[in-house]
C-alpha cells in the first residue's frame, strides 16, 4: 500500500532527477525515490523513427542500464502518437548506404530494448503502428490510452515484417491471432488490443499510464534482479539467437526490397496520402 502510494505520488510530480544526457531526440528522467527511468521519445509531430532517433534511443537505453536504474518506461512526448514507425521520408528517394544505416540502427535499437536485462514497460500514450508497435512489444508490459491504434500494418503497405520484427508480437499474442493480424496488416484499437492481450492495461491519461508501468516494475521489488533478468533472457534467448544468425543478411534483404522501384513508388504514394490526410 505504502509502496503503491509512493509510486503514485512520484508519478504525479514528486522528487525527480534529470540525468545528464547528450542525446536530443530522446530524454531520460530517473525518479529518485523509485529508481525507475522514463525514456521519452521526442521527435514531433509523430516520433517517426529516423536514424538519429534510433541512435539516441540506443544511447538512452545504455545510459539507463549503466546507471543501474530499477527499470525503464518508454513513452512519447507527442500528444497523440507513441511512434508512427520508421520515417518513410528518410527511406524515400535515398541511396543504398542510407537504407543500410536505417535498417542497421532499427535492428540495434530493437535488440537493445528487447534484450535489456532491466524490467521494461511502455506507456503507449498514442498511436503505435509498425515500428511503434515494434518498440512497444519489445517491452515486457504495455499500458495504452483509449481509442488509439497499435499493430504491425506492414502488409497494408505492401511490405513484409521479418521474423525478428514479429518476435515481441508473437510473445504476447496467440499464434493464430498473430498470423491473422499480420497477414491482414491489422491495427487494433486499444480496446481490441486489451481483449487480445497485446496490451496489458488501459489508462485514461499519460500520467496514469506511467503510474501503472511503475507499479508493474515495482512488482519486482522483492525479486532478485539477477534471477529475474536471467529468467527473462531465457525466454527471449531463442529469438535473439535466430536474429543474430540472420541480422547481416536481413540488412541486405531490406536494402534490396526498399530500393525496388515499385516499393519506392509505393512509398511515394503512401507519403502523398499521409500528407493529404494531414492537410484535411
Ligand atoms: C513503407 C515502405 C517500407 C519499405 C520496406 C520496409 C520493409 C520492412 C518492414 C517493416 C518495418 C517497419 C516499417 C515501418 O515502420 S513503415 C512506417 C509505417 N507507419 C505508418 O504506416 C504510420 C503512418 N502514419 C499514420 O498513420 C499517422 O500519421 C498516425 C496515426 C501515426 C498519426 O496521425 P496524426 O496524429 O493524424 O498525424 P498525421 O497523419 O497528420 O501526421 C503528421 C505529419 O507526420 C507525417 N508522418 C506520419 N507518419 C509518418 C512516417 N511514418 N514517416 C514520415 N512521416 C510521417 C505526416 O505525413 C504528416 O506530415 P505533414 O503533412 O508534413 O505535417
Amino acid at each position: 500500500m505504502l509502496h503503491s502510494n509512493l509510486l503514485r505520488l512520484v508519478a504525479r510530480g514528486g522528487p525527480k532527477r534529470w540525468m545528464s544526457t547528450t542525446t536530443k531526440l530522446t530524454s531520460v528522467e530517473v525518479n529518485d525515490k523509485t529508481g525507475i527511468a522514463t525514456l521519452t521519445l521526442n521527435r514531433p509531430p509523430v516520433n517517426s523513427q529516423n536514424v538519429q532517433l534510433l541512435v539516441d534511443l540506443q544511447s538512452s537505453i545504455g545510459e539507463i542500464e549503466s546507471n543501474k536504474s530499477r527499470g525503464l518506461i518508454l513513452t512519447s512526448a507527442c500528444s497523440n502518437v507513441f511512434s508512427a514507425g520508421l520515417d518513410i521520408l528518410e527511406m524515400y528517394n535515398t541511396d543504398e548506404e542510407r537504407l543500410r544505416t536505417i535498417w542497421t540502427e532499427l535492428q540495434n535499437a530493437w535488440i537493445a530494448l528487447y534484450g535489456s536485462s532491466l524490467p521494461t514497460a511502455a506507456a503507449i500514450n498514442g498511436h503505435a503502428p509498425a515500428g511503434g508497435c515494434l518498440l512497444a512489444t519489445a517491452c515486457e508490459y504495455r499500458v495504452m490510452l483509449p481509442k488509439r491504434l497499435i499493430g504491425l500494418n506492414e502488409t497494408q503497405l505492401g511490405i513484409i515484417a521479418p521474423k525478428w520484427l514479429m518476435s515481441g508480437f508473437l510473445n504476447v499474442l496467440p499464434q493464430r491471432v498473430a498470423e491473422r493480424a499480420l497477414t491482414q496488416g491489422r491495427l487494433f484499437t486499444t480496446e481490441e488490443a486489451l481483449a487480445e492481450g497485446l496490451v496489458d492495461e488501459i489508462a485514461n491519461t499519460k500520467e496514469e499510464a506511467l503510474e501503472k508501468c511503475a507499479a508493474f516494475i515495482g512488482s519486482f521489488t522483492k525479486v532478485n534482479p539477477l534471477a529475474r533478468s536471467l529468467t527473462k533472457l531465457q525466454f527471449r534467448a531463442e529469438n535473439i539467437k535466430e536474429f543474430e544468425k540472420i541480422r547481416k543478411k536481413d540488412v541486405e534483404d531490406f536494402v534490396a526490397l526498399a530500393s525496388r522501384p515499385e516499393v519506392q513508388k509505393g512509398m511515394g504514394i503512401y507519403l502523398e496520402n499521409l500528407k493529404k490526410k494531414s492537410k484535411k
